[in-house]
C-alpha cells in the first residue's frame, strides 16, 4: 500500500511556484530520504503533507485517506520546529501535555519509555527552557513518536546533534522502520541518508529530479566509476603507449609510483585496462573500484 501519495501537488506564493506538480508514492514501511539544497522546497512539501499549509493545487493522501484529515493526523507523527516547544514545562510534562492535546493521551510509563528511546532518560524532570539545541531536537522526535504513529515526518532529525547523539537517533529511526513505521525524513547529511534510507528522492527547484533506492540512483550514474590500480613498475618502453591508451579509455588519470587512479564510464573498461596492463608485461596487484556515493550523485545535479 502507498502510505503517502501525491498527485500534481503544487504550492505557490504569489507568482513564485515553490512546489511544481509533484507526483510521489511512498510505500508502507519505507524509510524515505528527501534531499535537496537549501530552498529546494523540502519543508514546503512536508508542511503540505502534515497539514501545516494548504496546497495551491493538486491532491495528497496519507494512509489511503485524502488529506487533510483529522483522523489521519492522529496516526501521523510530526517532529515540531524546536522553537515551538514549551520552555516552562519539563520534558515529561511536555510529552504528556502535547499527547493529550492531540487526542492520544500518553501514560507516564510511555513518556518515560520514549524519553529513554531518544536518549533523554536522565532529563525528564528538567524544564525544556534549560535544554540545549540537541536536547530539544531529541524531545521533538520523542513528541513525534509518543503516540506510536504509522507515518512519521522528520525534518532534519539529526542536524545540530553531536555524532554520538546522531547515531542514537539514526538507530532509533531504523528501529522504527523495522517495526513497520513509514518514515519520511529530510536531511542535509548525505552520508546518513545513504546509510539508513531505503528510498531517496532528490528535489531541485520544487521538482523531484531523481528517485529510487541507492542502487537505482547509482545505476543512473554509472558514468563515474573510479578505479584505483596498484601495479608493478611499467617498463620505460611501454609507458608512453600505456598512458596514452589509458587517457583515451577514461578521464581524470592520476599517476603515482606503481599505482594510478582513473575514472571510467563503463565497467567493461576495467577488464580492457587489465588486458592492456598485461600486454605491457605489467602485473596488477590490486584493483579498487569506487562506486559513486550519494554525494557524487547529489553534487552532479
Ligand atoms: N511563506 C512563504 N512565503 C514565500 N516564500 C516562501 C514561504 N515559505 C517558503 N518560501 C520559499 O519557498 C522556497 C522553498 O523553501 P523551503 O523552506 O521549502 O526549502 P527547503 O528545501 O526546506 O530549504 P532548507 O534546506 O533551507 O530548509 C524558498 O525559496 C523559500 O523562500
Amino acid at each position: 500500500m502507498n502510505v503517502i501519495e501525491t498527485k500534481q501537488l503544487s504550492k505557490s506564493y504569489g507568482s513564485a511556484q515553490i512546489i511544481k506538480a509533484i507526483d510521489l508514492s511512498v510505500k508502507e514501511g519505507e524509510l524515505f530520504g528527501f534531499l535537496g539544497r537549501n530552498g529546494a522546497g523540502k519543508s514546503t512539501f512536508i508542511n503540505m503533507l502534515t497539514g501545516i499549509i494548504y496546497p495551491s493545487s493538486g491532491t495528497y493522501s496519507l494512509l489511503g485517506v485524502k488529506g487533510p484529515n483529522d483522523q489521519v493526523k492522529k496516526r501521523m507523527g510530526v517532529m515540531p520546529d524546536y522553537s515551538t516547544l514549551y520552555s516552562s514545562l519539563t520534558a515529561m510534562e511536555h510529552l504528556k501535555f502535547l499527547s493529550a492535546l492531540s487526542g492520544n493521551s500518553a501514560s507516564k510509563v510511555r513518556c518515560k519509555e520514549v524519553l529513554n528511546l531518544v536518549g533523554l532518560q536522565n532529563h525528564g524532570g528538567k524544564k525544556v527552557g534549560k535544554f540545549s539545541f540537541g536536547m530539544k531536537k531529541k524531545l521533538g522526535i520523542a513528541q513525534a513518536i509518543i503516540h506510536d504513529p504509522k507515518i512519521i515526518f522528520l525534518d532534519e532529525p539529526t542536524s545540530g546533534l553531536d555524532p554520538e547523539s546522531a547515531i542514537t537517533i539514526q538507530k532509533l529511526i531504523q528501529n522504527l522502520q523495522k517495526n513497520g513505521k513509514t518514515i519520511f525524513m529530510t536531511s542535509h547529511n548525505l552520508h546518513e541518508v545513504e546509510k539508513i534510507c531505503t528510498q531517496i528522492a532528490i528535489m531541485k527547484d520544487g521538482q523531484i529530479i531523481k528517485i529510487g533506492t541507492m542502487d537505482e540512483l547509482r545505476a543512473f550514474y554509472r558514468s563515474k566509476i573510479t578505479v584505483k590500480i596498484k601495479h608493478s613498475p611499467i617498463p620505460k618502453a611501454e609507458q608512453l603507449t600505456l598512458y596514452e591508451w589509458l587517457e583515451s579509455a577514461g578521464s581524470d588519470l592520476t599517476k603515482e609510483v606503481n599505482s594510478l587512479t582513473i575514472t571510467v564510464d563503463d565497467e567493461k573498461k576495467i577488464a580492457e585496462m587489465i588486458r592492456a596492463f598485461n600486454q605491457c608485461k605489467v602485473d596488477i596487484f590490486r584493483v579498487e573500484v569506487e562506486e559513486p556515493s550519494l554525494e557524487d550523485i547529489f553534487l552532479d545535479e
